[in-house]
C-alpha cells in the first residue's frame, strides 16, 4: 500500500568501498530495496533514481565509517502532500520531496562547491520545478564533522528551492524544517492526532513534553480550545518551525501558548504544575527516569504546587524560575492569562505516544506499580508497515482505577440471590 513511510528514508552508504563503480552496485542495491519496498512514497522512489544516475556519473565517495574517508554518509527525504492547489484526494500521489544531504568528515570546501552542488543541481535540473517532472521542492545539506555515531551534525545549509516546507496534520498547517523532529508518517500521525484530542477536554491546560517543534501542542490548543500550552523541547533548532506555524494558527484560537527550550527530565516538576493534560512523547528509549518519578509522586507535585501557589500570593515580586522562563519564551496568542497567573493545577491525564513498544512496556509498568495512574485506554497505529515497530497512543488518568458499576451491581445482584 502507498500509504506509509512516505517520509525520513535514510540508506546509509558507510559499509561500501568508495568507487563510484561500487556507488552504483550499492544503490542498485539500496534502490531495488527501497523500490520494492511499496510502502514508500512513489516519489521517494522516483527520487532515490535521479539521485543514483547523479552520484554515478559525479563520482561522489560513500562515507566509509571504518577508515573515515568519503564524502556523502547519508540522504534523507522527506514528502509534503500540502498543496492546496490540488483536489484532496490528488495531494498524496503528488507530494513534493525534500531531501537533504549529510556529508562526514572535515568540512571540505572544494567538496561542497564542486560535488556537493553538482549533485544538487543534477536533482533540481531533472527534478525540480522546471523538470519534466515535478518532484523535488527543495534541497538542503547537512555537514557533520564529528566522528560519533549521531546522523545530523548541527550545520544546516539550504541550497535549492523554498525554504518554507509546510504539512496539514491534526487540523492545523505544520512547518517543518530539515533540522527539527518530524513525524515519519504524517497520514497515520494525523489519525492518531485525530484520536489524541477526544481524551482532552475542551479548556484544559495542556503541558507537551518532548515537544518537536510543537505540532500536538498547537493542534490541540486549535482543536480543544486550550487554555493554556507549554511545548517543552530540549532541541532549540525545533523553535523556528513552532513560530512558523503559530503564525499560520487561525486567528480563533485563543490560547496562551508557550515553547521552551529546555530538558524536560530536568526539574519535571517545572512543566507539571499549572497543567490538567500532561502529553509526552519522548524518543524511542523512552522516558527520563527523573520524569518518570516526578509522575510517580504526582501527590507531591501537588502538595509543592498548592505551597508555591501560597508563598507567590503573598510576595510581589515573582523569583520562580519556570514562571520566569515561561515569561521569557512565551508566544502569547488572544487574551488568555499567561500559565503564570492561573491556579496552579497538577494533571488528572497523561498521554504517553510511544515509538519505542519496549521502552513503553517499562514505562508503563512503573507508572502502574506507583498507584499514582491507571491505564485507561491504549491504541495502537501502523507507522511503520512492513515493519515490528508499534506507534502507541495510552491515556492515563490519575489515581487508583475506580471499579465499573457494572461490576459492582452484579455483586449486589449475587447478594440478591443468595440471600
Ligand atoms: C519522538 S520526537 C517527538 C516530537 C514531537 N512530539 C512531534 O510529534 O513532532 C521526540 C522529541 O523529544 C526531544 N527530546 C529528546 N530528549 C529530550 C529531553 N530530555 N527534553 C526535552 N525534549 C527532548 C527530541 O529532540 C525530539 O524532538
Amino acid at each position: 500500500m502507498a500509504m506509509c513511510i512516505y517520509k525520513l528514508t535514510y540508506f546509509s552508504l558507510s559499509h561500501y568501498p568508495p568507487t563510484s563503480i561500487a556507488i552504483v552496485d550499492i544503490l542498485t542495491t539500496l534502490v531495488t530495496t527501497i523500490l520494492v519496498v511499496a510502502t514508500h512514497h512513489p516519489n521517494i522512489n522516483a527520487v532515490v533514481e535521479l539521485l543514483r544516475q547523479g552520484i554515478t556519473e559525479l563520482g561522489v565517495g560513500p562515507y566509509i565509517e571504518d577508515k573515515g574517508t568519503g564524502d556523502l554518509r547519508y540522504v534523507q527525504m522527506a514528502v509534503t502532500t500540502y498543496n492546496t492547489s490540488l483536489p484532496a484526494a490528488e495531494r498524496y500521489m503528488n507530494g513534493l520531496l525534500l531531501s537533504f544531504f549529510n556529508s562526514f568528515g572535515k568540512f571540505k570546501l572544494h567538496w561542497f562547491r564542486y560535488k556537493l552542488n553538482a549533485l544538487a543541481n543534477f536533482l533540481w535540473k531533472n527534478g525540480g520545478p522546471r523538470s519534466r517532472l515535478h518532484l523535488i521542492h527543495s534541497v538542503w545539506a547537512n555537514f557533520q564533522t564529528s566522528t560519533n555515531n549521531i546522523i545530523f551534525g548541527n550545520r544546516w545549509r539550504h541550497l535549492l528551492g523554498e525554504r518554507d516546507f509546510w504539512e496539514h496534520v491534526g487540523g492545523i498547517d505544520v512547518s517543518l524544517a530539515p533540522c527539527s523532529f518530524g513525524q515519519a508518517n504524517t497520514r497515520a500521525f494525523d489519525t492518531l492526532l485525530r484520536k489524541l484530542q477526544k481524551y482532552v477536554p475542551y479548556e484544559s491546560s495542556v503541558a507537551d513534553l518532548y515537544a518537536g517543534a510543537g505540532v500536538i501542542g498547537l493542534s490541540l490548543a486549535a482543536t480543544r480550545k486550550c487554555r493554556s500550552v507549554k511545548c517543552i523541547e530540549i532541541n532549540k533548532e525545533s523553535k523556528a518551525s513552532f513560530e512558523k506555524t503559530i503564525e499560520r494558527l487561525s486567528a480563533t484560537v485563543d490560547s496562551s501558548i508557550t515553547w521552551h527550550h529546555a530538558d524536560a527530565s530536568k526539574d519535571p516538576f517545572l512543566w507539571l504544575v499549572g497543567s490538567d493534560v500532561v502529553v509526552i512523547d519522548p524518543p524511542r528509549k523512552g522516558l527520563d527516569a527523573s520524569l518518570i518519578d516526578a509522575l510517580k509522586n504526582i501527590s507531591s507535585v501537588e502538595r509543592k504546587a498548592l505551597s508555591s501557589s501560597e508563598s507567590t500570593n503573598s510576595s510581589q515580586e515573582e523569583k520562580r524560575p519556570w514562571v520566569l522562563r515561561a515569561k521569557e519564551a512565551s508566544v502569547q496568542i488572544g487574551n488568555r492569562p499567561s500559565p503564570a497567573n492561573i491556579p496552579q493545577s497538577v494533571p488528572q491525564t497523561l498521554v504517553y505516544i510511544s515509538c519505542g513498544w519496549e521502552s513503553f512496556k517499562e514505562d508503563c509498568k512503573s507508572l502502574l506499580s506507583s498507584k499514582a495512574w491507571y491505564l485507561e485506554k491504549a491504541h495502537g497505529f501502523n507507522f511503520f508497515p512492513g515493519t515490528q515497530s508499534i506507534e502507541v497512543l495510552a491515556v492515563f488518568k490519575r489515581g487508583p482505577q475506580k471499579k465499573k458499576p457494572g461490576k459492582k451491581k452484579k455483586k449486589q445482584l449475587k447478594g440478591a440471590v443468595k440471600h
